[in-house]
Formats: structure tokens, sequence, C-alpha cells
């Protein structure tokens, strides 16, 4: 269990993470999405001990991270998978925290074979490793004190899309064995295919949280008809909310605060043709998190209501 409570940490007179709150819970991935310079990689720090609250706290299984006895068999931590010694060999690196740890030197080689790393490149200097093998020694790393909770900041990156498979299997499976998996990405598909749970996070502030599930099934209806001004004033007419925005498709598509039903019924009435009716769950994570951020993101995207 990760619990992040009112947690701010300012730099100067900059804000990087604003009152944020959040659990992320045994069991369960907890996706921690957010655009770039959001806030994620700081809270992750503060998580971790690496950069101190300026107000508010994080507990890690029940305790301040300082506080762990030995932190690595609690917490398994990838926050930058770069950070590695470069002079190293990825053998070296998992026998020096296989020793700190105090763990059957056995783990080693387990923790190479889970995470694909042949035998040759597991006695290759880090300096000499892609992006992609660095991030395998890092979760292997990660792994090796078979912690209950996961903190990884962007493991996906610089993985090949086999890459990123293998990844998420691994870390639901690790979840469903009981462990507290938190994971940031901006990566929308990665986090949508794998998270049970979701923290949005813009501008340092959360703007949305909650099961998957239930964040999706609240993205409405999207409905796509040849005279969208007609079908927006009835929309009006009736008080039903709607928005056009980039990611819901083209000029003739909005997303609607309402269920398909009330949506074809307002239409049935006004005699507007539709050409298509659906769950905006469909539109996927994408929409719902380009909605979310929008005020927040640095790129503007199009959106407002259509009437
Ligand atoms: N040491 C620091 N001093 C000053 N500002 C900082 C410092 N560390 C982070 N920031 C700022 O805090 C904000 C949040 O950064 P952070 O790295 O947490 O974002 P992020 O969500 O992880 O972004 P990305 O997806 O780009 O990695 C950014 O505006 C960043 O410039």
């Amino acid at each position: 269990m990760i619990t992040v409570d009112s947690l701010t940490k300012t730099y100067g007179g900059f804000t990087a993470v604003d009152d944020v709150t959040f659990t992320a819970r045994p069991g369960r991935v907890t996706g921690f999405l957010g655009p770039n310079g959001a806030g994620k990689s700081t809270t992750m720090r503060v998580m971790v001990g690496l950069t101190p609250a300026t107000s508010g706290s994080v507990t890690v299984c029940g305790r301040q991270f300082r506080d762990l006895p030995n932190p690595g068999l609690e917490v398994g931590v990838l926050l930058d998978a770069s950070a590695q010694h470069a002079g190293r060999t990825g053998r070296e690196i998992l026998t020096v925290a296989q020793r700190t740890m105090g763990l059957p030197k056995s783990r080693v080689e387990e923790m190479i074979d889970l995470v694909s790393l042949t035998s040759s490149e597991a006695d290759r200097r880090v300096r000499d490793y892609s992006l992609g093998m660095r991030q395998r020694l890092g979760i292997a790393t990660a792994l090796l004190g078979q912690p209950e909770v996961l903190i990884l900041d962007e493991p996906a990156n610089g993985l090949d899309p086999a890459g990123i498979r293998w990844m998420r299997d691994l870390l639901r499976g690790y979840a469903n064995q009981g462990a507290t998996v938190l994971l940031s990405s901006h990566l929308l598909h990665e986090i949508e295919v794998v998270a049970d749970d979701l923290v949005v996070i813009g501008n340092g502030r959360i703007v949305a949280q909650g099961a998957k599930s239930e964040l999706l099934a609240t993205a409405g209806t999207l409905v796509r008809t040849p005279d969208v001004t007609a079908l927006a004033q009835s929309l009006s007419a009736s008080g039903v909310a709607f928005t056009k925005s980039a990611a819901t498709g083209g000029d003739d598509v909005l997303r609607v605060d309402a269920d398909t039903e009330t949506v074809g019924r307002v239409a049935l009435e006004a005699r507007v043709l539709l050409l298509e009716l659906r769950p905006a769950e469909g539109a996927g994570l994408e929409e719902m998190f380009l909605e979310l951020t929008a005020d927040n993101q640095r790129e503007t995207i199009t959106e407002g209501a259509a009437a």
C-alpha cells in the first residue's frame, strides 16, 4: 500500500506538486498518468525519500521510506534506468544489490532470466546497454528482493512493442500475487491496458482518480450526425451538456454527458439523423485524458460547447 496525503512540493516559488492525495492498493496496478512536467516524477521521488516534501506526507507499507530497515525487501524502485553505474556489468549491479539486501546469490541469475537478458548481455558494461536493456536491468533490480510494493517511473520507456507486452504481463502477474504496483506513464494506451486504478495529474494537481472501469464509464456518449448544429441545439434545449474535442474525431462528432438512450431520444424528437451512437468508453482513455488535462497541457486542443 502507498498512501499519499496532501503532498505539496515547491521549488522556490514554483509548485511542482500541489496538495496531492491518493492511495495505491495491494493486488492492483495503479497508473499514474499525466503530461510532461505534470509532477509524476517529483511525487515518486518524494515517495522514495529522494526529495523532501514541502508539506504533506507519503507512506509506503505504513511507514515513511526512510524508516524502512531494508527498503529493497519492501519496495522495488525504478525511477531512472540510466542512473545505474555505467562502468559495471548488469550482473555486477545485481550482485551488489543482492549482497546489500542479504539475499541468496541465486536471486541474481533468477532475475537475469526473468527479464530476458542473455548471459553475455548480463556481462556487458551498462554504458553499452540500450535503453530497453537498462529498463530490463532496472526491473530486475527492483524485483530482486520480492518487494510488496513496486514504484516504477515510465518503465515502458525504450522498450519495443514485444518488450512493452512483456512488461505489462510481468506487472499484471506481480499485482495478481498481491503486490501494490504504481507505474507512471504518458503512454496512454499502455496504462489503459494494464491499470486497474488511475490517478491523473496535470500541473501538479490531481484531475481525476478512481477505478479505470468507473472513470471510463463516466465518459458519456459519442454521437455522429451530418447535422451537428441541429443536434447541438436540441441537446442544449434539453439541458444536456456536450463537447466537441480533438480526440472524438471529425467535426460531425459530439461527446455528450448522457447515456446513449437519452441522446437517441433527443435526436428522435428533433428528427435529426444519427450516423453513429455509442458509449464514449470505446474512445478510450485518450479521450478522458485529453479532456481532463486540457487546461494543463502545453499544446491547446480544440474543445468547447458546439452550440
Ligand atoms: N529540482 C527541481 N527544481 C526546480 N523545478 C523542478 C525540479 N524538479 C522538477 N521540477 C519541475 O517540477 C515540474 C514537475 O516535474 P516532474 O519531473 O515531476 O514532471 P513529470 O510529470 O514527471 O514529467 P515528465 O513526464 O516530463 O517526466 C516541472 O515543471 C519541473 O520542471
